[in-house]
């Protein structure tokens, strides 16, 4: 089949967090499966100030009654994928992706609706008539109601595919603020008090959507769950899915991770201790081997627990542990575990930075990883820590219920899961986890092992979204 990636973010090219996991993983999953597929994303800065490509095609243009878009489509071979990139300066030449450090720009309904509407002109324009095109969250959520008004007949044969990787991430904006969709046909009837939102249009016009785990795609069909969406997706029931991420095995392994100063595997943990000591060192935490370590990386959001973690904070540092926490975002939480940091120097450090030698080096030389997150679609670091080694402690929410299974509930334990979304619940979670650290050497090697070798592969996410494109079809 001829399949269509529209996506703000591919790893390797352009990342802020675990869309573009997905972004390279998948694509590369399906392709290897056999399958024909082409990448379109927005020719960002980051990439125009790195990589000098060439046109593929003359410039295109774009009407609408307020205003003309000019526009060049690049192109490059991937890992044997071409990506075809639009690259209209206005709106993609800015130095952050979404926003100005925290400050979301004010026209990112404009530009990714803009963004939308170009890579079906791409298409048409590289002579690329898809199957399906498979759409990534409230960026390019618009582009099935796009499809669905096409006259040129390029899509009659096309079917779409909606991923939502993040419903908190809805896209909801003053139409008046988009010219791109301000007369667009069948635009009216997708405003409510004035907005739009991307992401109901999404799951109004796809022909099947589809979320990153199976428990989320229960949780999506709830109030709370679904951020408010819940009405919109229990009508598409039917062709609402959960198919669960995978993990690049490629990239997170710590028998080749070049991150990693030593190498380890599931018969010989023994130099994960080197990685423990390699990031004491670089967190400026005291070198000492035997201490428990929790380490966590992510997005500074709400959704990824802060609430439940600051709260307890003074109580953990109480305990014989060190932590460390690598990640950018909110600034009030960056403030927040920064005088924390400074106020306990031994025993807890906080790394404000995007780096994925950190990342890496967080899942190999930690004891534990925390993900005690509000809601988590799928969640990533969970998988990578398994295979790591590093024994989870995260809330039984979405995907890090699909893979992570509490030690208080069975003998194939691979992590420590807590269910009450309150900051007690997560200490006592936590403690659990430190005592079994501390009492249990022998079970707490062997649940390391368990977690290493289980599997979450993308070989096998891809055949399930295969079956799901051939499904549209019969
Ligand atoms: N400071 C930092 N330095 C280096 N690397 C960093 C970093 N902060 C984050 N990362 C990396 O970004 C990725 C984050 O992935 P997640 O799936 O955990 O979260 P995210 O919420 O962004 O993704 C959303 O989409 C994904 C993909 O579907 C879902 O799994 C998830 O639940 C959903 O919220 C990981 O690869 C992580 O290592």
């Amino acid at each position: 089949m001829k399949i269509v990636f529209a996506i703000s973010e591919v790893e390797e090219l352009v990342k802020t967090g675990g869309l573009a996991d997905v972004g390279k993983a998948l694509p590369l999953a399906l392709k290897d499966a056999g399958e024909d597929v082409v990448i379109v994303m927005p020719y960002y800065k980051v990439l125009a100030d790195s990589l000098n490509l060439p046109s593929a095609c003359e410039t295109q243009t774009l009407f609408t009654e307020y205003k003309v878009y000019n526009f060049e489509v690049r192109v490059m071979d991937w890992h044997g994928i071409p990506v075809y990139f639009v690259d209209y300066p206005e709106y993609f030449m800015r130095e952050g992706l979404y926003s100005n450090a925290y400050e979301a720009y004010e026209d990112n309904g404009e530009r990714f609706c803009f963004f939308s509407g170009a890579v079906l002109a791409t298409l048409q324009a590289i002579n690329y008539s898809p199957d399906v095109i498979h759409c990534h969250d409230w960026h390019t959520a618009m582009l099935p109601y796009l499809t669905a008004y096409d006259n040129t007949g390029f899509f009659d044969k096309t079917r779409t595919v909606f991923t939502i990787h993040n419903a908190a991430f809805q896209g909801v904006n003053l139409l008046e603020k988009v010219p791109f969709l301000r007369h667009h046909p069948g635009i009216l009837a997708q405003v409510h008090g004035g907005y739009i939102n991307m992401l109901q249009s999404g799951i109004e016009f796809a022909t099947k959507v589809t979320t990153v785990s199976p428990h989320y795609a229960q949780e999506l069909l709830t109030d709370l769950g679904s951020h408010g969406l819940h009405e919109r997706l229990v009508r598409r029931k039917t062709d609402l899915s959960g198919i669960l991420n995978g993990c690049d095995y490629t990239q997170w392994n710590p028998a080749t991770d070049s991150f990693l100063p030593e190498h380890y595997d599931v018969d010989n943990l023994l130099p994960k201790q080197t990685c423990k000591h390699a990031l004491q060192e670089k967190s400026g935490l005291p070198m000492n081997v035997s201490i428990p370590l929790i380490g966590m990386v992510c997005r500074l959001t709400e959704q990824k627990g802060f609430g439940y973690i600051l709260p307890i904070l003074d109580e953990l540092v109480q305990h014989n542990v060190q932590i460390v926490i690598v990640g950018t975002g909110d600034p009030k939480m960056c403030m927040d575990l920064g005088e924390f940091a400074q106020n306990h120097p031994s025993q807890f450090a906080f790394i404000n930075g995007f780096s994925s030698e950190h990342a890496h080096l967080v899942e190999a030389g930690a004891d534990f990883f925390l993900m005690p997150s509000q809601f988590e679609p799928c969640g990533l670091n969970q998988m990578y820590s398994l295979a790591y080694g590093t024994i989870p402690i995260v809330r039984a929410v979405g995907g890090l219920k699909d893979t992570v299974v509490d030690n208080r509930h069975s003998e194939d334990a691979t992590g420590f899961v807590f269910e009450q979304p309150r900051p007690e619940a997560l200490l006592a979670c936590i403690r659990r986890a430190l005592l079994f650290y501390y009492e249990h050497p022998v079970k707490f090697r062997e649940m390391q092992q368990r977690g290493m070798n289980t599997r979450f592969t993308w070989e096998r996410a891809a055949g399930e979204y295969i079956k799901l494109y051939e499904s549209m079809f019969v």
